[in-house]
């Protein structure tokens, strides 16, 4: 498939952190809320990431009928989501909070309504706070992808990163206290 994402060739070294989850455990959520990763989500994906061997992580997804794009086949921003998610998780394996600054996707095959899609994320590197990520969805055969994503995130410092929002958060009650002076 497809892409023009590229991965500076200097990269720094990258080391999963001590306190990661360790290989088959829930990455766990970001923040309860999330429409990706929020259990307490009403609307959201609900996705639950798990950490895999080395700098990987992997999620399953039902495409449920609200998904739906075109006739019968999941919308490409649902996917795009997931994948956003998915590689969101890879940050967190090195110890680190960040957010997306660039996500692209190569869509290969269409996506069937009651398929389960794996999503399969790996770090491809670090460059001083650039997390560079690759993932792909498939049916079991990771060979035989439906779609490929490249993210780049950024890490940032949470609480000031997200201190002129977290009024915003319909979880702002919990989030308060942490961002007080
Ligand atoms: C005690 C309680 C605390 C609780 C806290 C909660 C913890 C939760 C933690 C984590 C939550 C994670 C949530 C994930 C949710 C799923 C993922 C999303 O949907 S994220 C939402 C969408 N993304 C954004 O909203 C980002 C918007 N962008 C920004 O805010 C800024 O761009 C920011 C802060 C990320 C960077 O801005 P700068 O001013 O700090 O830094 P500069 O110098 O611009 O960039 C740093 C490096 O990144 C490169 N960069 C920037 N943009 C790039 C791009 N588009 N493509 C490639 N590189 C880019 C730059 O070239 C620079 O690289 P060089 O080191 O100089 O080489």
């Amino acid at each position: 498939m497809r892409s023009e994402f590229v991965v500076p060739t200097d990269l720094d070294t990258a080391t999963r952190h001590p306190r990661a989850a360790a290989p088959g455990e829930p990455v766990g959520e970001h923040n309860p809320v999330c429409y990706g990763c929020g259990s307490r989500a009403p609307h959201g994906l609900n996705l639950r990431t798990i950490a895999g061997d080395g700098l990987t992580v992997w999620a399953d997804m039902a495409v449920t009928p609200w998904m739906e794009g075109g006739p019968g086949v999941i919308h490409g921003g649902i996917l795009s989501t997931a994948f956003d998610e998915v590689m969101g998780a890879i940050p967190k394996l090195l110890g680190a909070n960040a957010v997306t600054v660039h996500l692209e996707i190569d869509y290969g095959k269409p996506v069937s309504v009651g398929s389960t899609v794996r999503l399969h994320a790996e770090l491809l590197g670090v460059q001083r706070r650039k997390i560079f990520t690759k993932a792909v969805a498939h049916l079991g055969d990771p060979n035989d992808s439906l779609a490929i994503a490249h993210a780049v995130f950024v890490t940032i410092k949470g609480r000031e990163h997200f201190s002129d929002y977290v009024e915003n958060s319909r979880a702002a009650d919990e989030y308060r206290p942490h961002f007080t002076p």
